[in-house]
């Protein structure tokens, strides 16, 4: 009878990872664990060290100090056993080959390769397959570091900003794609700026912030640990401003017209502070914040903690 590794139950797992570039702390102790299935969003702001990020997890630099393994050894040798597959935002493609040509030699490389067909079709490029690499968009160029990236059955795909510069249709495709990757037990990374992105898609998002980890959870839970809840009501007559920008509990404060949008941390208190100024609030919503207000509500608190 053949004995089978029992699976390691953790795909990736960073253990107190540092990593500076002289002065520039890019990842600052940074802990976390990815598990199987899991599709996961990386998102921060320009500089939060997402690339740096996941160029450690592909081991294309070596952390300063902590520990980073992937499928339970080192991500070398995560890779040398065809288990990961990545898409980065940069890195030139060969140019004086077709799409056909580039494909064709990332499949002979794989491991565990799909059909070339089938990685052409399911990147949208089979069209332009016998086209030369250096005369493509830029939106076609992503599609074609896409087929690189799942050429063969990989149990992580690694992305970074994989949708930049695609159009609506390709975003789509592509996310259906790694849907359905994720449904047959794949785990998916993906770094993006696009918080919309983040919140359709993944089902976990890691904050992160000048090399920090600020959040972990669902978007819901991001939007929660953010506490700060939309309210927004019209109302006639005279609109006492500074009577209205003394409600407690604001953390955000507009009028525009008629309309009065606020942010409170409690709304409930606030709504009823509203009624006790003898107000008629009319068109009344209390909402909660989207992840792109979350997130900045998130990183704005610890700009200010910082200080
Ligand atoms: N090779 C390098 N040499 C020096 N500094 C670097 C290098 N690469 C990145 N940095 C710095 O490290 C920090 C983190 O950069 P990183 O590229 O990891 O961030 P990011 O979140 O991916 O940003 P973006 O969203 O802009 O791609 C930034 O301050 C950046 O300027």
């Amino acid at each position: 009878m053949t004995t089978h590794p029992a699976p390691t139950a953790t795909v990736v797992s960073f253990e107190n990872v540092s990593k500076s570039y002289g002065d520039v702390r890019a990842v600052a102790d940074l802990s976390l664990t990815l598990n199987p299935g899991e599709t996961v969003a990386l998102l921060g702001p320009n500089g939060a060290g997402k690339s740096t990020t996941l160029d450690l997890l592909l081991g294309l630099r070596p952390a300063d100090t902590g520990t980073v393994s992937v499928f339970g050894t080192t991500p070398t040798d995560a890779i040398a056993a065809g288990r990961v597959g990545a898409m980065l935002q940069s890195g030139g493609l060969m140019e004086e080959v077709t799409v056909r040509e580039i494909v064709t030699l990332a499949c002979d490389l794989h491991r565990r390769p799909h059909p070339v067909n089938e990685v052409l079709s399911r990147a949208g490029i089979d069209q332009i397959a016998d086209r030369k690499v250096n005369k493509l968009s830029g939106g076609q160029e992503q599609r074609v570091r896409f087929a690189l990236a799942t050429a063969g059955d990989n149990d992580l795909i690694v992305l970074d900003e994989p949708t930049t510069g695609m159009d609506v249709t390709a975003r789509q495709a592509f996310w259906a794609t790694m849907r359905e990757q994720a449904d047959r037990g794949r785990t998916v990374l993906f770094a993006t700026h696009y918080l919309e992105e983040a919140d359709a898609i993944a089902d976990r998002v890691l904050v992160l912030h000048k090399g920090r980890l600020l959040a972990d959870g669902t978007a819901s839970e991001i939007k929660a640990k953010a506490g700060a809840r939309r309210i927004a009501f019209d109302l006639e007559g005279v609109i006492d401003e500074p009577a209205l920008r003394e409600l407690p509990f604001l953390t955000s404060f507009d009028v525009s017209a008629r309309t009065v949008r606020i942010q409170s941390t409690d709304a409930d208190a606030t709504v009823h502070a509203i009624y006790s100024l003898g107000l008629y609030p009319r068109n009344l919503e209390v909402a909660g914040l989207g992840l792109e207000q979350a997130f900045v509500a998130i990183t704005e608190a610890e700009e200010a903690k910082a200080a």
